[in-house]
């Protein structure tokens, strides 16, 4: 069961009164209820995901909370389409002040039998799409003199992620690549973190089978899956001027994971359980 956006936020009201702020892949899960923050805190919001539906959904609810909303079904792995949603956010509302680079997936898979339509399908969406929708902002912020902000979602990478490979990569080349453009950018006043949560309760660990679930919630030292308001609160800190001297930055929010626990998206190996007649043998 998904949890809901976060009514009771540590931020105050009207915080973000004024300014504009896109998040990609906002039909669902953290993305949404990321929107759903940003409008109760008076931003306005262009949003988008490939599903029209799920999106125009989250556009209705976003209206309800007071938000001005664009909203463009579109894929991320596009070019051309990000040049269009940037030319139009920029049109509708004179530009954005905050990109949240969200939308992103995988599928579990031993790295040997991932075959190469799906390993560029991940990074594809993952890497290049984020660096599509990165490059198409900085570009106009920088023609229009206008300071930006760029949070990148990613993952808890530091150990690897076993099964799923592909998009280890990806983020970690996410991460890096904000590294680089934080130090190019910073003249343009353009600041770039990444957010990596660990694992966080949404309808997403549905594409996962029961052993890769059941994984996730005891992936930390807290033995507990994250909650999405953990998710929403850390994105608005990067997104605020509380953070006006963070950049190339990655905040963690995983209970730990980075230190201790495994998500093993299609289950533990039987190779990675405690055998205890090897122990006995040690001595
Ligand atoms: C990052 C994790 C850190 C730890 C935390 C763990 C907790 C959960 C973390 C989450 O990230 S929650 C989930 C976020 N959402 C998703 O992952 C979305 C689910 N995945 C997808 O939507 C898609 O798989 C995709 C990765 C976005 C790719 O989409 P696309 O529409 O381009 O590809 P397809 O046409 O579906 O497939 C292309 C190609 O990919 C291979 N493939 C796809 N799915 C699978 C699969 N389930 N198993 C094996 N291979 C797959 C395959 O080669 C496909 O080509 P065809 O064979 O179909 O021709
Ligand atoms: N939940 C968790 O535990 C964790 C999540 N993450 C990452 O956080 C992000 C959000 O996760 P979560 O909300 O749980 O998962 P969801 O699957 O619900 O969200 C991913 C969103 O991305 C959109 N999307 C996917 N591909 C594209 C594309 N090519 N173009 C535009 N939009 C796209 C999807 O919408 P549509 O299909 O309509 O395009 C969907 O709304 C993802 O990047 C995820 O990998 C990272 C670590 C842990």
């Amino acid at each position: 069961m998904q949890t809901n956006a976060n009514p009771k936020t540590a931020f105050r009201d009207g915080l973000f009164e004024g300014k504009v702020v896109l998040v990609s892949g906002a039909g669902t899960g953290l993305g949404k209820a990321c929107a759903e923050q940003f409008a109760r805190l008076g931003a306005s919001l262009v949003i988008c995901a490939r599903d029209g539906e799920r999106l125009q959904a989250t556009a209705r609810d976003l209206r309800e909370l007071g938000a001005k909303v664009l909203a463009r079904p579109m894929t991320i792995r596009d070019p051309e389409a990000v040049q269009a949603l940037m030319d139009e956010a920029w049109r509708e509302f004179g530009g954005i002040d905050v990109l949240v680079n969200n939308a992103g997936g995988q599928f579990a898979s031993p790295a040997l039998e991932i075959k190469p339509k799906g390993w560029l399908a991940v990074v594809d969406t993952n890497l290049n799409g984020t660096w599509y929708m990165m490059q198409a902002a900085a570009q106009r912020w920088q023609k229009h003199g206008q300071p930006g902000n760029i949070i990148n979602v990613v993952a808890v990478i530091w150990r690897g992620l076993p099964q799923v490979a592909h998009t280890c990569a990806a983020r970690a080349g996410v991460v890096f690549l904000s590294k680089s453009v934080a130090v190019e950018w910073a003249e343009h006043r353009i600041r770039v973190n990444c957010l990596a949560p660990g694992t966080i309760q949404t309808d997403a660990f549905n594409y996962y089978n029961e052993q890769g679930r059941a994984s996730f919630q005891q992936a930390n030292p807290m033995k507990h899956a994250g909650e999405i308001a953990d998710i929403s609160e850390g994105l608005t800190y990067l997104a605020s001027d509380a953070s006006k001297f963070v950049t190339g930055e990655v905040l963690t929010i995983d209970g730990g994971q980075q230190l201790w626990g495994d998500p093993w998206f299609d289950g533990r190996p039987t190779y990675f359980e405690l055998d205890y007649e090897v122990s006995r043998r040690a001595g």
